[in-house]
């Protein structure tokens, strides 16, 4: 698990851990272990460190303070470094420092693509959580002629352009190769369209005491996954694996019913009722024999996924959430919640539909994803899953926010949020709380997209999550997974 820190936060336990051991002492610190990241990087691309040439494009700020104290060090041990004035005046004591070890500064305006000629690393200490949004235009053209050019690119704490907290990324905000960050992460590394500009991310240790902080976000991995998902035990039945009742698809949408239906099955449910539409009913009884039809005993809800108009939507809803069992409200069933539901129940919207339940613009919830998300569950009482390339877990009343293993856009198609309402609701029907089964059910899509990589349709990827829960199962973490 990686947990992220707010801005505010960040600088919290800095100062906290500077009231104790002084400002310069942490910058250090930064610079030691940029500098380390920085030489192995050059030792895995040149062979060697020894006469590598290093181009260190600084900000006005700390984040250019680091960078010039880490070219100091590649200097000393032979690197050839150029510090590049893009914006304001460098660090000037981080500036003296690489002077005297004989680094050399140059103005940035002007420089073009041929003066990286010959350059093996540009270290980007432009911006780190100080930056606002919106590059000036001759930086812009500084950070793309290293991309043009296919130079690996260091960035200090985060890829200059990045917004820290929110995960946006403008335009023209720097591509990095590795990103080296201090003390914590930030949300800016975990969330899209920001997180694919960081490359490979290094954590620095800078001596930040987290422990009594709670985190903005907590980002799972694959072991996370394995370790909580409900794998049966020996003596585990279906009821113990637990039963799915489906209300989902309609004659518009039948392919709904259908593709939810196997989310449930390939995501182990222990039975899987269908008392959706119709012509849903007719496909499923033909391509998937072992769902049942009919009333009978339920152990979790799945509605709204294929509604489209249902003129008895808001009873529909009403009526599972009266039934006190776990219950997952997908899709147009959205349309139908009343004011307050509890934190038993699911939503898993994608950014439209959030955006409508919020009552504002699609982009104010791409703007700020973890914002919108905690809203959400504040306002509804619910857990919510929001879905998208990034896909974030909110409970009401819980300020962390779970994101879930990241995986290729390969999913971003019709039908994959069909399949993701029937993989949550197999996990809650197991059992697991609501926020631990959005998370897992999420991962576990984007983890079979990474593993079955291209565009296969939603029911083939859903057979897929299949081999990838049996895989789990068979790893060091799923030795150690709930078992039902
Ligand atoms: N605190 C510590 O001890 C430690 C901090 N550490 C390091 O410090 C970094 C944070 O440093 P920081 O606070 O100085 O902010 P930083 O990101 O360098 O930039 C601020 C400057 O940029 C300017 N500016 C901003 N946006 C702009 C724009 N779009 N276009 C133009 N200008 C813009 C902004 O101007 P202003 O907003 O004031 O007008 C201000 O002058 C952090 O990421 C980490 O690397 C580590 O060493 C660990 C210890
Ligand atoms: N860029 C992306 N990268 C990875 N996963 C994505 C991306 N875009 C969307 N997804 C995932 O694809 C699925 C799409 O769901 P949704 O938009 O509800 O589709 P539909 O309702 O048509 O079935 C969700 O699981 C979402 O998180
Ligand atoms: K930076």
């Amino acid at each position: 698990m990686r947990y992220a820190y707010t801005v505010a936060q960040t600088r919290a336990l800095e100062n906290a851990t500077m009231a104790t051991v002084g400002e310069a002492t942490l910058m250090q610190r930064a610079a030691h272990g940029l500098a380390g990241r920085a030489a192995d990087l050059l030792a895995r691309t040149r062979g060697t460190v020894y006469g590598s040439r290093v181009m260190i494009v600084v900000g006005p700020g700390n984040n250019g303070g680091d960078a010039l104290y880490a070219g100091q060090r590649l200097a000393r041990r032979g690197c050839s470094v150029t510090a590049v004035r893009a914006l304001g005046r460098p660090h000037p004591d981080g500036l003296a420092a690489l002077l005297a070890a004989g680094g050399r500064l140059v103005d940035g305006g002007g420089l073009s693509v041929d003066d990286l000629a010959g350059v093996d690393l540009v270290v980007d200490g432009l911006l780190g959580i100080g930056g606002r949004p919106g590059l000036p235009a001759d930086v812009l053209a500084l950070t793309a002629a290293a991309t043009v050019r296919g130079l690996p690119v260091l960035a200090v704490d985060l890829p200059s352009g990045v917004v820290s907290d929110t995960g946006q990324a403008p335009s023209g905000s720097v591509h990095a190769t590795r990103t080296v960050t201090f003390g914590c992460y930030k949300p800016g590394h975990l969330i899209e369209p920001a997180a694919s500009r960081c490359g490979r991310i290094e954590l620095v240790d800078i001596g930040l005491d987290l422990g009594g902080t709670v985190p903005a976000l907590a980002a799972w991995d694959p072991d996370d996954v394995a370790t909580h998902w409900p794998f049966p035990g020996p003596t585990s039945d279906k009821y113990a694996r637990g039963v799915v009742g489906l209300d989902t698809g309609s004659d518009a949408y039948p392919g709904a019913g259908v593709l939810s239906t196997h989310g449930a099955v390939y995501g182990g449910a222990g039975m899987v009722r269908f008392l959706g539409a119709q012509r849903s009913a007719e496909i499923i009884a033909r391509d998937l024999p072992n769902v049942v039809f009919g009333d009978g005993r339920v152990q979790c809800w799945l509605v709204g996924s294929g509604w489209g108009e249902r003129a008895d939507g808001d009873r529909a809803v009403a009526d599972r959430v009266a039934s006190g069992l776990p219950l997952v409200i997908d899709a147009d069933g959205l349309r139908h919640l009343p004011d307050r539901l509890p934190g038993t129940v699911l939503l898993t919207p994608h950014a439209g539909e959030l955006a409508r339940l919020l009552q504002c613009e699609r982009g104010d919830v791409t703007a700020d994803p973890v914002a919108a998300v905690r809203s959400a569950a504040d306002r509804t009482g619910a857990t919510v899953l929001l879905k998208g390339a990034t896909q974030l877990v909110a409970t009401a009343g819980t300020e962390t926010v779970e994101v879930a293993v990241p995986g290729p856009a390969w999913t971003g198609q019709a039908g994959s949020g069909d399949v993701l309402g029937g993989l949550c609701a197999a996990v809650l029907a197991a059992g697991v709380g609501a926020r631990t089964a959005a998370v897992l059910a999420a991962s576990v899509q984007a983890m079979t997209a990474a593993r079955f990589v291209g565009p296969l349709p939603p029911q083939e990827l859903a057979r897929h999550c299949a081999t990838v829960i049996g895989e789990l199962g068979r790893g060091p973490g799923g030795r150690r997974g709930e078992h039902r």
